[in-house]
């Protein structure tokens, strides 16, 4: 018997989702190992499923490709939001979802009648070093601080949106050998649950251009997260103001740092590809 799918995309960060509210999946991990292959399976660049809550609407699980379970992912829960408002599993635009970051709250966004995005409010930033996690940087935040890295030192602020992540401001990213330095940072001692990376480029205080290196994907097209960290890192680094566009490979999203209630907002696009049966 096969598992019903459903190919998604945000930005071009592209994942698998299953609806696995009957809890049949007993290994999630090897099955986004073979579902995300894209030579000898659907090809993404996580697995997403639906799982029952007793906190919320309704429960995201998201898998990497190498099979490790991240807290949280933002372009995930776009896709996920809409699926599940589609599927008519959550009544209303607005709903809760448990995620391993917390409850967080999508919102369907409708321009004329038909959905042109989902707005999720992503929570707080996490800045104490401790919590990220982050090691040898001091307690506190880790804002502007350095750290070596293949002999090279690199000024580095970190943020958890659930999941860890190091942002590294960078001028040109035309001289960044991201397949090398990616996977140095991702494994890098001062990271002990391993983190996400973004480089990242400040056009002017309302725009930056951001590529990522993810934890347990390696180089996708768009993370969400990571734009929500950028966007943490920059206003903290003085660089932006708390409203910014932020252009990924794949596309871009609009983040926000509230001051009201210092919460971090992430609106943009989530698309169905394809449905499909994986035997
Ligand atoms: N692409 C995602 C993040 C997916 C999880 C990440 N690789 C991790 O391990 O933390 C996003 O859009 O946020």
């Amino acid at each position: 018997m096969g598992i019903e799918f459903t190919k998604w995309q945000g930005c071009g960060n592209d994942f698998v989702l299953v609806d696995d509210r009957s809890e049949s999946i007993k290994d999630p991990a090897e099955l986004s190992r073979k579902m995300c292959d894209r030579h000898y399976g659907i090809g993404a660049d996580g697995l997403i499923i639906i799982r029952p809550s007793d906190k919320a609407d309704t429960r995201m699980r998201i898998y990497n490709t190498d099979g490790s379970e991240a807290e949280m992912c933002g372009n995930g829960i776009r896709c996920f939001a809409r699926w599940v408002y589609e599927l008519g599993l959550v009544p209303v635009e607005e709903f809760t979802v448990e995620t391993g970051a917390g409850i967080l709250v999508p919102k369907i966004i409708k321009e004329n009648g038909r959905i042109t995005g989902v707005r999720v409010d992503m929570g707080q930033p996490v800045l104490d070093a401790e919590k990220i996690p982050t090691k040898g940087f001091g307690t506190g935040r880790v804002v502007d601080k350095t750290i070596e890295v293949l002999g090279e030192t690199y000024h580095v602020t970190c943020v958890s949106m659930g999941n860890p992540h190091c942002v590294v401001l960078w001028d040109d990213l035309s001289t960044l050998d991201i397949e090398k330095l990616g996977p140095a940072f991702e494994n890098h001692p001062a990271f002990p649950n391993r983190v996400n990376t973004e480089f990242v480029s400040v056009r002017d205080k309302n725009h930056v251009r951001m590529r990522v290196w993810e934890r347990g994907a390696a180089v996708t097209m768009a993370c969400g997260t990571g734009a929500c960290a950028t966007l943490t890192a920059c206003v903290l680094n003085d660089r932006t103001e708390r409203q910014a566009e932020i252009e990924l490979d794949g596309g871009k999203l609009f983040i926000e740092w509230s001051e009201k209630d210092n919460h971090i907002y992430m609106t943009g696009p989530a698309e169905e590809v394809y449905k499909g049966t994986y035997i």
